[in-house]
């Protein structure tokens, strides 16, 4: 498949850090939240700083994969919400969904449908999926893939003027 990212925005942790606690600061003007869901693996490092600066205790995990490097496959459910964290959505809790980007929402579809009625929060957020988002801080345009810190490290670069000193 020919990648259609043209553009890239890496991300530092500093700044993926700010940005995860300003989410933190946009969610806690909504009123408190019982538990949070996590969609691993990219939601996992938001939705910990979100859990600590909301003091939220309980932390749920659903595991969704749908790219494997930047091409999208089928989306795989590769581990389901657990039986008693749906039990406390159906009892009235509130929950909060955090993932780190939502991109064509097709991700953010497949678990709302478990939680309907839960409050979905990311970092960052792509046009087509962005309806798909009730809460998020930053957008990027679709033509642009997100470089998140932990898929990252430090590395020579070429200078502008194109020598190799
Ligand atoms: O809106 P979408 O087009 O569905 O894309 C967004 C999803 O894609 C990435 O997960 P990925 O499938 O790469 O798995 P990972 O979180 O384990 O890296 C990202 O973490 C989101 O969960
Ligand atoms: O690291 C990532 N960056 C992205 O822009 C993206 N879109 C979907 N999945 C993604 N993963
Ligand atoms: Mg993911």
């Amino acid at each position: 498949m020919n990648n259609p990212n043209e553009k890239s925005f890496p991300v530092s942790w500093d700044q993926f850090h700010r940005d995860s606690r300003a989410l933190a600061w946009r969610l806690a003007g909504l009123g408190s939240f019982d538990a949070i869901v996590a969609i691993a693996r990219g939601g996992l490092v938001p939705a910990a700083i979100v859990a600590r600066e909301l003091n939220i205790r309980t932390v749920e995990t659903v595991a969704v994969k749908s790219y494997d490097h930047q091409n999208q496959g089928g989306i795989k459910v590769l581990k389901e919400i657990s039986p008693p964290l749906l039990e406390l959505a159906r009892g009235g809790a509130k929950i909060l969904i955090v993932d780190d980007l939502v991109d064509t929402g097709s991700t953010a579809r497949v678990v709302r449908e478990m939680l309907p009625g839960a409050h979905f929060a990311t970092v960052y957020a792509k046009p087509k999926g962005r309806e798909m988002v009730d809460t998020f801080i930053t957008e990027v345009s679709q033509d642009t893939w997100i470089f998140f810190p932990w898929d990252l490290d430090v590395a020579y670069v070429a200078p502008i003027s194109g020598g190799t000193d």
